[in-house]
């Protein structure tokens, strides 16, 4: 049975390429990475911002078709509504910072105000439009204002939102756009009801299934931008944006942020005498291996050829010889001579007195690294300058004691 239903999902998604887990990640956000949320955040901002930038000029242009169409009284109500949602939407398109902290949240916040001004003009003009609609001029524009939540909900489709998100967000929408059909004087009949109910539930479906897509697109190509193909491990250039966001996040909220730099031992040789495929494996080993020891919150970079950075976020620094030892224990992998592979690792923590940025830390950690080839390679060094080789696992638990007391 369990076979049979596994034939039954591959068959459904062989053609579409996409992996069951891919598919969770279009439906919910529960899973998406930090890297990707933020991402996201950026993207739904910039096109609040654009289009709520739009919105601030064209709501109270169309106060000209109010003036023309209808009596001098419903006119000014409505320019009154217009000028209320011109500003808020003023106030969304204002250039701001992202949130540090908390930037997905940040633009769904912003995201659900732009969506429930329109439905909160059309629930409050509804009425008021049914009543001073006698000709056909003023019935059409009317009409044209009823489309307002319907249309709303279509331009959910530029977001790149899961499922779920695009659900939760139209449900408001759809209460308003119901809610004010039910307002006016003389209530829609029954298939009008139905209709526009109909007509809204196939936009959120279109909205839906756009945002899905570009969900999984963005989510590709963040990933091919942001990671090594070698390794996957963070290139160069994504981890230091993600070390200077990590960075400020630990000095704001007092945590420290550890940093291991690795460089793997007389690498030069396994090319020189395997060739380079052999020198690749290496390399995937080594990122694998430290990988499988890492928390989820912890990242791997890709610094240069052969050196690799962890940055252990809210991490004090005599919490490391653990890491270090459960990765040792773990190897690093296998020269292709059967031998180990081993490592020149320095380490830095933002707690150390003149920490001051990123870049100083990764200097510190680069320095100590060579402190450690110097030293024999296949060991550590440490804040205090101390020296740790690395064989033996007994010997990283007992350095432990000491640099907590120095750190
Ligand atoms: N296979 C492979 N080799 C690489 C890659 N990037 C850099 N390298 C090689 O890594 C080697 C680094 O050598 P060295 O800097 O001399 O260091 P080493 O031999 O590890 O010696 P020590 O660091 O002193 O222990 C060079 O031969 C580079 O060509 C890569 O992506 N794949």
């Amino acid at each position: 049975m369990h076979s049979l239903w596994r034939k039954i999902c591959d068959n459904i998604l062989a053609p579409s390429q996409l992996s069951g887990g891919q598919i969770v990640d279009m439906l919910t956000p529960a899973g998406r990475s930090a890297e990707l949320r933020r991402h996201a955040a950026s993207v739904i901002m910039a096109r609040v911002q654009l289009i709520a930038g739009l919105f601030a000029i064209l709501v109270p242009l169309c106060a000209i078709v109010d003036l023309i169409v209808f009596d001098l009284d419903t006119a000014f109500q409505l320019i009154g509504l217009r000028l209320l949602s011109a500003a808020i939407f003023a106030a969304l398109a204002w250039p701001r910072e992202a949130s540090l902290t908390r930037p997905y949240t940040q633009a769904l916040a912003a995201l659900l105000l732009l969506l429930l001004v329109p439905s909160l003009f059309h629930l409050l003009s509804a009425d008021l439009l049914a009543r001073a609609s006698t000709t056909h001029a003023q019935q059409l524009v009317a009409q044209l204002y009823a489309y307002l939540p319907t249309v709303v909900l279509g331009g959910l489709a530029i977001f790149p939102l899961t499922a779920l998100e695009a659900l939760l967000f139209a449900l408001p929408v759809i209460g308003l756009g119901l809610g004010s059909a039910l307002l006016i004087e003389q209530p829609l009949t029954l298939a009008q009801y139905g209709g526009t109910l109909w007509f809204m539930v196939m936009m959120l479906g279109v909205a839906m299934f756009s945002g899905m897509s570009q969900c999984h697109y963005m989510a590709t190509l963040v990933v091919r931008a942001m990671h090594d193909p070698l390794t996957g491990a963070y290139t160069r250039q994504s981890g230091e944006e993600a070390l200077k966001l990590l960075f400020r996040l630990n000095h704001m909220s007092g945590k420290s942020l550890t940093l291991a730099f690795f460089d793997l031992d007389r690498f030069k040789s396994i090319n020189d005498r395997y060739g380079h495929e052999a020198g690749d494996r290496c390399l995937r080993q080594l990122a694998d291996s430290v990988r499988a020891g890492l928390r989820r919150s912890d990242i791997l970079i890709r610094w240069g050829g052969e050196e690799f950075v962890a940055a252990l976020p809210d991490t004090p620094v005599e919490k490391v010889p653990a890491l270090l030892q459960r990765l040792r224990q773990g190897g690093l992998g296998e020269r292709p001579d059967g031998q180990p592979l081993t490592a020149s690792i320095g380490v830095a923590s933002s707690a150390e007195p003149a920490a001051g940025s990123w870049e100083n830390l990764i200097q510190r950690a680069d320095l100590r690294m060579y402190a450690a080839k110097q030293q024999g390679r296949d060991a550590v060094v440490w804040p205090d300058g101390s020296c740790l080789t690395l064989t033996p696992a007994a010997e990283i638990s007992s350095t432990a004691a000491t640099t907590s007391t120095t750190a």
